[in-house]
């Protein structure tokens, strides 16, 4: 039976409920909307009953547009949103939720608005997009050109370079503003930082490439443009951004170019969840909101958690109620439980991983899918003992936010060659192929680059070149190739890139046979995108996680437990939760530990993993960890101790426990020092 408008809203409670209707008639879009939702407080399942509420209400799904932090929050909502929908709509759900085009990240949807209007804003249509890696190498090679590497005294590296450049963009602030507050010790360098991202700029521009900053840089200097700004704002009924705590000025500055006073504005974000200040995220962006219009707009704030029972919410509460500064909510839940969050006191990593292998074993055993577990960790690396553990025990994992598939060497080659042959201005992706050639050094492939630059047909002018004295063969088939990839045939295309390559993948890597399934995958993912260029854009903007190397890919219909990133184990939850090095140097990461503002942003993470568990929390808290970089049988250790986020007065709100549990008979591990014999009686020989 069809539901009716009245009963398919009947599962949200009021205040979800007040903001999914909020606005009333859609014929004319409502009064900005922020809605303040706390951890499992159905942000998602608001946000996507509000858009279902639209489309049911006659809402142009075409007109919507809803943006996301990740491509695949992005088709996770327009799933939701269909799931919803249909429920009034029936049959006709699919295709109306199919009209919302206009679904994905602030990036994403920056690269294809600056496309259809590139002609305007004299961006060459074909640019290519390039990621943090292209970048840092592009930063490389004009600051080599600028002798910036060859200074006596230490120019700041690559990396760093870009970091500040991209601060100084994605927080619209001035250099030496940025270098003053986020990297004083490179401060003496203003002058050539200035003359260097001059000098980036420029090289940008000839190689027809934008990179990540430059997506939401173009679009919000687009948007200032009062005629092209209405003309793109006036497309749009509806504009829905779902976390937007960790949106930064720029993306603010679009919301605002877009919606001057906030017609059909809904925002949704929660301020104890912003992570991404490293980023430029400023949190201020929805603590501003409500009064940059006027009226002010209306808040809606969503206290009543869903997920989590009440002493997971409790201790979680008590973490985040020890911030700095707070703006929000007091989580609450009618999901009661006798059982606290454990705190659990473990000797080293090597244990740590066992005790989770145990635990998930047992998880398993009352019937709680591995697909319901989940590790969460502040930094990739912390999971290497435990992805060991699990491989010599057979236990599937995926793993999300460690190294990502396309920033494996073998990936980025076949993708360089697409892009080269889609955007031949762009040198980084030329350089790259041209030297996996053999006989082709660094300087013949400068020089290749240069003898065809000018062209209006680089590749053309490519294949016409003479062959470079020691390529021989390999030149030939290159040429074949480019010819037969000038003009695209897609999804073909990757194909004939893939065969050209592989000889060359069996001459560089030994491991040729694994990286080719590699490629194989590459190819299956291209063949759902519909052009070459989509998926080059939309493969850089939000590549795939990459799964464990050693346990392969499960298929996806196997169970497998998740290891993740806190950063992205965003707007997740799990049955059962652990925590892993719970310590002080890793939550808050040594990295992190350097401002106030910073140590904030980590307690907020250790509160974002708390608030991803609905029964089952552990926080791991081992005791010694190993000094890496040491002899193969080295043992140096350091001792830690349990993260300062959790102070004695929070202690009480979860179950102490410590692992191995002591056997009777044998004596309690001491909590005070410890000595360790072994490495006093190798250190007197020393
Ligand atoms: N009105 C409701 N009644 C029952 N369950 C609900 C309701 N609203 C949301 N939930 C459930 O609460 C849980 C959290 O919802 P959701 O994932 O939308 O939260 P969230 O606010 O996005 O969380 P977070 O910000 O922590 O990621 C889900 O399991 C969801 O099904």
């Amino acid at each position: 039976m069809q539901a009716t408008a009245a009963t398919y809203l009947d599962d949200l409670n009021p205040e979800q409920r007040r903001a999914v209707e909020h606005g009333g008639a859609f014929a004319t879009p409502g009064p900005p909307l922020l809605i303040i939702a706390g951890a499992g407080s159905g942000k998602t399942n608001t946000l996507a009953h509000r858009v279902a509420h639209l489309l049911v209400n006659g809402a142009d799904p075409r007109r919507i547009l809803l943006m996301t932090f990740s491509r695949r929050a992005a088709s996770e909502m327009s799933r939701r949103v269909e799931r919803i929908a249909r429920k009034v709509l029936a049959g006709k759900a699919e295709a109306i939720t199919a009209g919302l085009t206009w679904a994905g990240t602030f990036h994403g949807l920056g690269a294809r608005m600056l496309r259809e209007h590139a002609e305007r804003i004299g961006l060459d249509p074909v640019f290519t997009i390039h990621d943090r890696e292209d970048s840092a190498d592009l930063m490389n090679l004009v600051r080599h050109e600028r002798g910036l590497s060859s200074t006596q005294r230490r120019f700041p590296t690559k990396g760093t370079c870009l970091a500040i450049y991209s601060r100084c963009v994605n927080a619209d602030m001035p250099l030496d503003e940025a270098l003053v507050r986020h990297f004083p010790w490179c401060a003496e360098w203003a002058g050539e930082l200035k003359g260097l991202f001059a000098a980036y700029v420029e090289a940008k521009q000839a190689n027809a490439v934008l990179d990540y900053d430059d997506l939401l840089l173009y679009w919000a200097q687009m948007m200032a443009d009062a005629t092209i700004a209405q003309e793109i704002g006036d497309r749009f009924d509806h504009v829905l951004v779902d976390e937007y705590q960790d949106t930064n000025r720029l993306q603010s500055q679009i919301l605002l170019g877009l919606k001057p006073n906030g017609a059909g504005l809904t925002v949704v974000g929660d301020d104890a969840q912003s992570i991404y200040a490293f980023r430029a995220a400023t949190v201020r962006n929805i603590l501003d909101f409500p009064d940059q219009f006027s009226p002010r707009a209306d808040i809606v704030t969503l206290d009543r958690n869903y997920r989590s029972t009440q002493p997971i919410l409790t201790a979680a509460n008590g973490v985040i109620g020890l911030a700095r500064e707070r703006f929000t909510k007091n989580l609450w839940t009618d999901r009661t439980s006798s059982r606290k969050p454990q705190l659990v006191t473990i000797s080293d990593e090597a244990d740590q991983a066992r005790y989770v292998v145990a635990q998930v074993l047992a998880k398993r055993e009352e019937g709680i899918a591995l697909k319901q577990q989940a590790v969460l960790f502040r930094t990739s690396s912390h999971s290497g003992p435990l992805e060991i553990e699990l491989t010599r025990r057979n236990i599937p994992f995926v793993k999300f936010g460690g190294l990502k598939f396309l920033d494996a060497a073998h990936v980025k080659d076949v993708l360089a060659c697409l892009r080269f042959v889609e955007n031949p201005r762009d040198r980084i992706a030329g350089f790259r192929v041209l030297h996996l050639i053999p006989g082709i050094g660094p300087a013949s492939a400068q020089r290749l680059l240069d003898a065809v630059s000018d062209s209006a047909d680089p590749i053309a002018r490519l294949c016409e070149q003479p062959a470079p004295a020691r390529a021989g063969d390999d030149w030939t088939a290159f040429v074949r190739t480019l010819q037969q990839l000038r003009y695209t045939d897609w999804p073909a295309d990757i194909e004939r890139v893939r065969h050209w390559y592989q000889p060359h993948l069996e001459r560089v890597h030994e491991d040729a046979e694994v990286r080719s399934a590699d490629l194989l995958q590459l190819e299956q993912i291209a063949s759902g995108y519909p052009s070459r260029e989509r998926f080059l854009t939309e493969l850089t903007l939000d590549p795939p996680d990459a799964t464990s190397d050693q346990s392969g890919v499960p298929l996806l219909d196997e169970d497998y437990l998740i290891l993740s990133t806190i950063h992205s184990a965003k707007g997740m939850e799990w049955n059962s939760v652990h925590v892993l090095n719970v310590v002080d140097g890793c939550m808050p990461s040594d990295l992190g530990a350097g401002t106030s503002a910073e140590l904030e942003e980590e307690r907020r993470l250790l509160y974002v993993a708390m608030t991803r568990a609905k029964d089952d929390l552990h926080l791991l808290v081992p005791q010694r960890f190993f000094v890496h970089g040491q002899p193969v049988r080295g043992d140096r250790h350091v001792y830690a101790s349990r993260t300062r986020f959790i102070p004695e007065a929070l202690v009480p709100l979860f179950e102490r426990t410590s692992w191995p549990r002591v056997q009777p008979g044998r004596t309690v591990a001491s909590q005070g020092p410890r000595i360790d014999l072994g490495a006093r009686m190798r250190e007197r020989w020393r």
